[in-house]
């Protein structure tokens, strides 16, 4: 599992000021050559990321990165921003995010983007243009990891978030991401980061301390001094760096380090005893904290749309947090997601997504816990059982990792980042990158362009044809609804349509469409805003927003009107329409619909 020193020497052509600071790098000019040495989840002091002009962003985000779509221009977005058609009252007939709008009238319905990208914020990408920037660039979803910053900062990020919304027609949803029980080193007074040399002598220390010494941690578990014993190593970041313990004083226990590299403000730690990880008291710590839960209460005020749940063990804590939330938000637009990144998580794999309303495969920590190689099976399984038992699932952690330092990926990264995509995952998620990292829009830019890539490539080889589709549950209404969706989606594909359109109060049929993977984009007419929000995580589906009735033949007339006045579809386009929102006494259909 050990991973050694990553070295890349990379001629780069980036502009004056952004990576200046960066160690080892020599300047000629407009050209740069550097040759850092890195370690850990980011070596990257932060304050060069504060001298990036607003020009060099842009730059970043136009410029093609593996030259193959067509960018979405920022003039394209206002004037769909300008064009919402308004009912009387002022309230827009229909609301769908301007940027998936421009893509749709620029790139054409067939190669519209199915993968959802997700970007940790951090301070790379906190500033309201900053976060404009990757709205533009397509972030559907934006994370706020609670393991880092402060309440004030959270709270700016999710408003400024929130007005981007609704100020300029993005549909940025945002998911909390808990800070969980993990076990962490403490800060380094403000410091980036910190070299462990080979060697030297450090100390993890339970002792509260305001400002720390040199080669010394606080460790935040006071448990640590009992649990650990001489002789076991310490994994940092699960094993980035390592350390073995030589003696323990009361609540300081020494270790050299063994293995070097950079130590990361708050990074995971985790100890292990003749090869196998410990799991003493440490295994007993609540899966959501009492600072969780003040997270959570946090979220639930602000109106997060998903919270993700860290190191989650059992289905137990997945339902007791539901129904937290169903007291407090009573209708229920909160989605809970389990990250799956430990053992337990495994071992219970599908009781916990079973019971919640979608998976991470967190593959940070997952990676420190199970051995390396399993990952990617791991991977494909969970994506798997997620597609079957209809929960939208995200691959998390290293798709782009060398994209915090240098703007352009490796060939391994784009491979792994195109393995997802073909897995059919729903969605992709930036950590580092986005959150800290010098080239955050290249980053995303890259998860587009490789997206659209493989998406396209899996329809020109009729992926579809050899993607079973699993049986679903045994309620009988679900398997009406099944069945209608898979045959929808069958329909719609052999017919070639243009999209597939769906009527949904809760975002229930729209999933099952979305689980069938079809060739066409998905439209998703629902009438809540927090269910367009959560839809916005799915694979395949443009949310809108719609006030509709039960009629569903009045229904269609109004979408086609509004769909044709803003140009998003032209009379003669045919699609495919179902809807779950008749009553439940009749009959329902599948139509396919030539727009008039
Ligand atoms: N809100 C934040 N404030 C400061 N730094 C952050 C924030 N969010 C993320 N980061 C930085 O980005 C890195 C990667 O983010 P992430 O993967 O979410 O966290 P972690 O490394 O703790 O698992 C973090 O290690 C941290 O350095
Ligand atoms: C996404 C993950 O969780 P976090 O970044 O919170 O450690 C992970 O471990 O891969
Ligand atoms: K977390
Ligand atoms: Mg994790």
């Amino acid at each position: 599992m050990a991973q050694g020193a990553m070295m890349r020497v990379q001629q780069a052509c980036v502009p004056a000021g952004v990576h200046g600071e960066l160690a080892g790098m020599a300047s000629t000019g407009a050209t740069r050559v550097a040759s850092v040495s890195f370690r850990g989840k980011g070596a990257v002091s932060l304050s060069t990321l504060k001298c990036r002009s607003a020009r060099v962003r842009r730059v970043a985000a136009t410029s093609a990165v593996l030259g193959l779509e067509k960018e979405v221009s920022e003039e394209a977005v206002a004037s769909n921003a300008a064009a919402k058609v308004e009912d009387v009252q002022g309230v827009p007939a229909m609301e769908v995010d301007a940027v998936t709008e421009a893509e749709l009238k620029e790139n054409g319905f067939r190669s519209t983007r199915r993968t959802k990208l997700i970007c940790t914020i951090g301070p790379a990408t906190c500033a309201p243009e900053q976060l404009e920037a990757l709205a533009m660039g397509g972030m559907n979803v934006a994370r706020i990891n609670m393991c880092h910053g402060t309440r004030e900062w959270h709270t700016q990020v999710i408003r400024s978030i929130r007005n981007l919304n609704s100020e300029k027609g993005y549909s940025v949803a945002i998911m909390m991401d808990t800070e969980g029980s993990e076990i962490h080193m403490g800060d380094f007074n403000g410091a980036p980061s910190v070299k462990a040399e080979d060697g030297e002598e450090w100390n993890f220390t339970v002792r509260k301390l305001e400002t720390v010494p040199e080669r010394t941690t606080v460790v935040n578990y006071d448990g640590f001094t009992e649990d650990v014993r001489v002789g076991d190593e310490l994994l940092v970041d699960g094993g980035m760096v390592r350390f073995e313990v030589i003696e323990k004083i009361g609540p300081d226990v020494k270790c050299i380090c063994t293995d070097p590299g950079l130590l990361l403000p708050r990074a995971n730690l985790t100890f292990w005893r003749e090869g196998r990880l410990v799991r003493e008291r440490n295994a007993m710590l609540p899966t959501i904290s009492s600072k969780d839960w003040i997270d959570i209460d946090f979220g639930i005020a602000e109106g997060v749309d998903f919270i993700a749940i860290s190191f989650v063990r059992t289905a137990e804590v997945v339902k007791h947090l539901k129904s937290y939330i169903r007291a407090r938000a009573p209708n229920g637009s909160i989605g809970v997601f389990a990250k799956i990144e430990s053992s337990d998580s495994l071992k219970n794999l599908e009781e916990i997504i079973r019971v919640s309303d979608g998976a991470m495969v967190a593959r940070g920590d997952l990676g420190a816990q199970i051995p390396l190689e399993q990952v990617p099976s791991v991977q494909q399984g969970i994506v798997n059982l997620c597609r079957e038992l209809n929960k939208p699932v995200i691959v998390a952690s290293q798709l782009l990792e060398s994209m915090i330092e240098y703007p352009t990926p490796t060939r391994a990264e784009v491979a792994d980042v195109s393995e997802a995509v073909r897995q059919r995952a729903d969605a992709l998620m930036l950590s580092g990158e986005s959150a800290m990292g010098l080239f955050p829009e290249k980053a995303l830019s890259v998860l587009r362009t490789v997206s659209l890539r493989m998406e396209s490539w899996c329809r020109e080889n009729k992926q579809h044809a050899s993607d079973r589709l699993p049986e679903l549950s045994s309620v009988l209404q679900d398997r009406i609804s099944e069945n209608i969706c898979n045959a929808a989606s069958q329909m719609a594909n052999k017919l070639g349509v243009d999209a597939i359109f769906v009527y949904t109060r809760r975002g229930y049929m729209a999933s099952l469409l979305s689980r069938s993977r079809p060739d066409c984009p998905i439209f998703a007419f629902t009438d809540t805003k927090s269910v367009r929000q959560r839809l916005n995580l799915q694979w395949g589906l443009i949310p809108f927003r719609l006030d509709f009735s039960g009629d569903m033949e009045s229904n269609l007339r109004r979408t086609f009107a509004l769909l044709k006045a803003r140009g998003m579809m032209k009379s003669g386009d045919l699609i495919v329409a179902v809807s779950d929102i008749s009553s439940a006494d009749l009959l329902q259909s599948i139509q396919v619909r030539r727009i008039p």
